[in-house]
């Protein structure tokens, strides 16, 4: 019989580095410089985040929550006061902005006026080096991913908004970034176009394999680009996970309650959320089924093919005024008689 190893002291594991971005710790700090009356802001405090090679992460948050602050930090445009930032298992600390083998891509893409669209796109191609055909083949190639294919000689102010990003994601493109960090790229567009170029950025990304973090305060943005969602709050990243799992498992009650969740209902170690489709109108006239509670109605409105029903009712956490989903009722008037009850679809177990 023969033993592997036989004598051999234990073996320690030669560990592959993680590929990808790995965030540990990191915060970022503001002063605001006035001395001994000055405050510090904690933008970022202690956040931990990986991102794997070819995944998409969109970190969601409201308005002021770190969420810039955070991958400014990734990109190097920021210093972090405690944790550290690695790519591949290499720390990027003191390794500057552009040596990173970043992309980026802000609210307004910035293109170069002077340059006509096709040498916007060429343009880290040249700062790379690489040769003319090189570079008109994959200026072609990019401009075709993101829908704008033979825009090559236009010039960039007789462009739209949302032609105008679309170069902007093409030219962040075209070097092959190890990772493309973009932040809040639509926010300036209106809603129509920035539901379109969501898809369409989700598509390029992934049949660019690229690796992305992608920034923003739009929940259906997050979750229609994203392969996982992170929530960020006072700095706080609350939990990161795929958009099913999330709405599945929200690991608190204030990730429930920034996804929309309506009502927190007590029962054993935490709440049973009811979300926005978690409430339905049983057929007026019907008794409830088991479980159904009476509400009363307070209005109703017809919105996205389906009657949504305000209503006052006590689901076993006082009294609250929430939303219900009637199919195909006609309208209720205000003082109605109701029986709701909660859809399992569309609620969640929330721990405390
Ligand atoms: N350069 C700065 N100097 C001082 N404070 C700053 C600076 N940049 C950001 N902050 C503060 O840090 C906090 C986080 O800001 P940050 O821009 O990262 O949030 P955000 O989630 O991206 O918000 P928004 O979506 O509004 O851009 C806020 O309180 C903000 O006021």
């Amino acid at each position: 019989m023969r033993t592997d190893r036989a004598g051999a002291g234990p073996v320690t594991p030669v560990a592959a580095p993680p590929a990808g971005l790995m965030v540990r710790g990191a915060v970022v700090r503001y002063d605001d410089g006035e001395g001994a009356r000055g405050g510090v802001t904690t933008a970022v405090d202690r956040v931990d985040l990986d991102v794997a090679d070819g995944e998409i992460l969109a970190l969601l948050g409201p308005s002021g929550c770190g969420k810039s602050s955070l991958l400014r930090a990734v990109a190097g445009l920021e210093p972090l006061a405690a944790g550290s930032v690695t790519y591949d298992g290499a720390d990027l600390a003191g390794v500057p902005v552009h040596r990173r083998g970043f992309g980026l891509l802000f609210q307004d893409g910035q293109l170069f006026a002077h340059r006509d669209v096709g040498r916007n796109v060429a343009y880290g191609l040249e700062v790379a080096g690489a040769s003319r055909a090189e570079r008109s083949a994959r200026v072609r190639e990019l401009l075709a991913a993101v829908g704008l294919a033979g825009y090559e000689r236009r010039a960039v102010t007789t462009l739209s908004g949302g032609e105008k990003q679309r170069v902007a994601l093409a030219r962040a493109l075209a070097p092959r970034p190890r990772l493309l960090l973009l932040d809040e790229p639509f926010s300036a567009l209106d809603r129509a176009l920035r539901e379109r170029l969501a898809d369409d950025v989700r598509d390029v990304l992934h049949a660019t394999g690229t690796t992305a973090v992608f920034v923003t305060h739009d929940h259906d943005e997050a979750f229609t680009v994203a392969d996982r969602v992170g929530i960020m709050q006072a700095g706080r990243l609350l939990q990161v996970a795929a958009p099913e799992e999330l709405w599945r498992t929200p690991a608190s009650r204030e990730v429930a309650e920034f996804l929309g969740y309506q009502a927190f209902v007590p029962q054993d170690g935490g709440w049973l959320a009811v979300g926005p489709t978690g409430l339905r109108v049983v057929e007026p006239g019907t008794t409830g089924a088991d479980g159904g509670t009476a509400a009363r109605v307070v209005g109703s409105a017809f919105r996205r093919g389906r009657t949504e029903v305000t209503v006052d009712v006590d689901l076993g956490a006082g009294t609250q005024r929430l939303v219900a989903l009637a199919d195909g009722a006609p309208a209720l008037e205000p003082g109605t008689a109701v029986v709701v009850e909660t859809d399992p679809a569309g609620t969640a177990a929330v721990p405390r």
